[in-house]
């Protein structure tokens, strides 16, 4: 089944928990994390404290998606805050081999993020290591932006080389994904769908993951 994870990024913080509640109560199975340093993409979100302040509030699975620099540094902090799969950009590690030991040292899932415009050659050796790739469908930093629709090629392509190699590895696209588009992007090969403004930014987040469950 695919799954859904919504990004907090576009959730009202000064009602996160309530938000948080909703989507649970919707029935998604992830809560996405959008982390962001103001360096490794132009804006700042928020860090661990968030995190640890929904521990123990939901049973949300919690994939946590560092658009940081210098990862590897961070990765503890997260996993105390609550994490259960760590989400590190390929751009942003010069060891990505070291980083990926260091996250499932941890005892959690690890996953490693491309940009639009990184190619899938720069994953290949990683990915017998890994339990998830995450094809970004806009360029990171901000919510609300439109999906790139040369990814679901990418996408595809990333399906034919997961199974090439008999591997098992979720798929994850973030980045623009409505209910106009989410059916051609899960086609394409997505097992994880993230969508910020399209869950957030509606009248009834209830109603909202129902039709997106229906299109999945
Ligand atoms: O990581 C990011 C942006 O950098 C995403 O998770 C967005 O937050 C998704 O938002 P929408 O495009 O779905 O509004």
């Amino acid at each position: 089944m695919v799954k859904l994870a919504p990004s907090i990024l576009s959730a009202d913080f000064s009602k996160l928990l309530e938000h948080v509640q909703e989507v649970e109560a919707a029935g998604v199975e992830y809560l996405h994390i959008d982390v962001m340093d103001g360096h490794f993409v132009p804006n700042i979100s928020f860090g661990a404290p968030i995190l640890k302040s929904l521990k123990g509030k939901t049973n949300l699975f919690m994939d946590v998606h560092l658009m940081i620099e210098n990862p590897d540094l961070y990765i503890e902090d997260f996993v105390k805050a609550g994490a259960d799969l760590i989400n590190v950009h390929i751009e942003a590690c010069p060891h990505i081999h070291r980083t990926i030991q260091l996250i499932r040292s941890f005892g959690v899932k690890a996953a490693v993020a491309l940009n639009p415009g990184t190619p899938l050659s720069s994953i290949e050796e990683i990915l017998p290591d890994l339990d998830m790739v995450l094809i970004m469908s806009v360029n990171p930093g901000f919510g609300g932006q439109s999906y790139i629709d040369s990814m679901t090629d990418k996408i595809k392509r990333l399906k034919d080389m997961i199974q090439s190699k008999g591997l098992v590895c979720d798929i994850q696209v973030d980045g623009g994904i409505k209910l106009d588009n989410v059916k051609a992007v899960v086609d394409a090969g997505a097992t994880v769908i993230v969508a910020g403004s399209a869950i957030f930014n509606t009248p009834s987040i209830d109603e909202t993951v129902k039709a997106f469950r229906k299109v999945l």
